[in-house]
């Protein structure tokens, strides 16, 4: 093993784990959440919606496969769901120094060596997610020698702000024009929609996108507490006076929930992974869906004319809601996976189903 560099994770209660660099070397501060995927390491810290996070990795051995290459299709890479990484750091309990797949370009550890990212491992994850099972979500820091820092709690900043795109980005040339408001939106979002002929035009959270012509409105995921993205609220407030389509994904199905009037709060540790086992109301399907949420809808805050859509079946947390008469539809869980299991993917054919519908009227 190379000369490795030592390095603590504290946590707010007191808590300290040692643990061993292979990331960037810095100190950092912010939430410590845990995710029990066992793939997909390449898509999660890519994903936004982990902006201001420390991830911990449950499944004992990251890394082994590298990292892709960076090949672009329609304008976005085609095996990453930004163009950075997002977590603020990573822990895991075995790195693989030694890596092998067929697309890989470059090892974990120096991927977050370029992105200066910090990354430790040999820490005891399963006793570090007892903790924050028993306890919840936490603040948390790596603290390198000589490098002391303060903790910081990334949810009470406007995270969506500062991963939202700066101008207005236009993809695909098909025949359903969706306008994709960007809270920190994940690539395979847009590839979700582009297959399914449509033209994407992505526009910063704050736009107000009542003012562009389209078929359909998209309400992305996003890193964050939902109530500090007030402007996104008000416009899609605006929106539900009309019957324009629209769908929402995780931060857009709590935005649309709190644009219908109905409130927000935080679990206590979240859900995030690959097998959360979701009930769609009034019927005995269920579906096994990918996620990554801290905040959830509740669902008893919401006016006569909305309703429950899934529900979540280890917790029955609220995991999606619908308008009861118009096309307004939005899911607690990530419909486009990347990473996980895809069985919900149908849930965007409907909305081009929404689409097509309003269209002839
Ligand atoms: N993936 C997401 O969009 C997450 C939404 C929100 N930031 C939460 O943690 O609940």
């Amino acid at each position: 093993m190379q000369n490795v560099q030592k390095a603590k994770l504290i946590l707010e209660d007191g808590t300290v784990f040692e643990g061993k660099s292979f990331g960037y070397e810095k100190s950092i501060a912010g939430e410590v959440v845990f995710y029990t995927a066992m793939t997909g390491y390449p898509e999660s810290l890519t994903d936004p919606s982990y902006t201001g996070q420390i991830l911990v990795s449950t499944y004992p051995m990251i890394g082994n496969y590298g990292v892709p290459n960076d090949v672009e299709e329609d304008g976005i890479f085609r095996y990453f769901e930004s163009d950075k990484i997002h977590v603020s750091a990573l822990i895991i309990s075995d790195y693989s120094f030694e890596y092998s797949h067929w697309n890989a370009m470059k090892s974990l550890g120096d991927w977050l060596k370029e992105n200066e990212v910090p990354g430790l491992f040999d820490i005891d994850t399963r006793a570090l997610t007892k903790i924050l099972r028993e306890k919840g979500s936490m603040l948390g820091k790596i603290v390198f020698e000589g490098n002391e820092i303060d903790f910081y709690d990334p949810n009470e900043e406007n995270l969506v702000s500062r991963v939202s795109v700066d101008d207005i980005q236009t993809y695909g040339n098909g025949d359903h024009k969706v306008v994709l408001v960007d809270c920190g939106v994940k690539n395979n979002i847009i590839r979700c929609l582009l297959r399914r002929n449509t033209t994407v035009i992505r526009v910063p959270w704050d736009y107000d996108f009542n003012t562009i012509e389209c078929d359909g409105i998209f309400l992305s995921n996003g890193p964050g507490d939902p109530a500090m993205v007030q402007e996104t609220v008000e416009n899609v407030g605006k929106a539900l006076d009309d019957v324009k389509p629209i769908m929402g994904i995780c931060l857009g199905n709590q935005l649309l929930g709190r644009a219908a009037g109905g409130d927000t709060y935080k679990l206590k540790y979240g859900h995030r992974s690959h097998n959360q086992p979701v009930l769609m109301t009034g019927t005995d399907k269920c579906y096994i869906t990918s996620q990554n949420h801290g905040y959830a809808i509740d669902d008893k805050t919401l006016p006569e004319d909305w309703e429950p859509l899934f529900v979540n079946v280890n917790d029955q947390t609220n995991e999606g809601i619908r308008h009861k008469t118009k096309p307004f539809f939005s899911t607690q869980f990530h419909p486009e996976a990347s990473s996980g299991p895809v069985d919900t993917e149908f849930l965007f054919d409907d909305f081009i189903t929404n689409i097509k519908k309003y269209k002839k009227q």
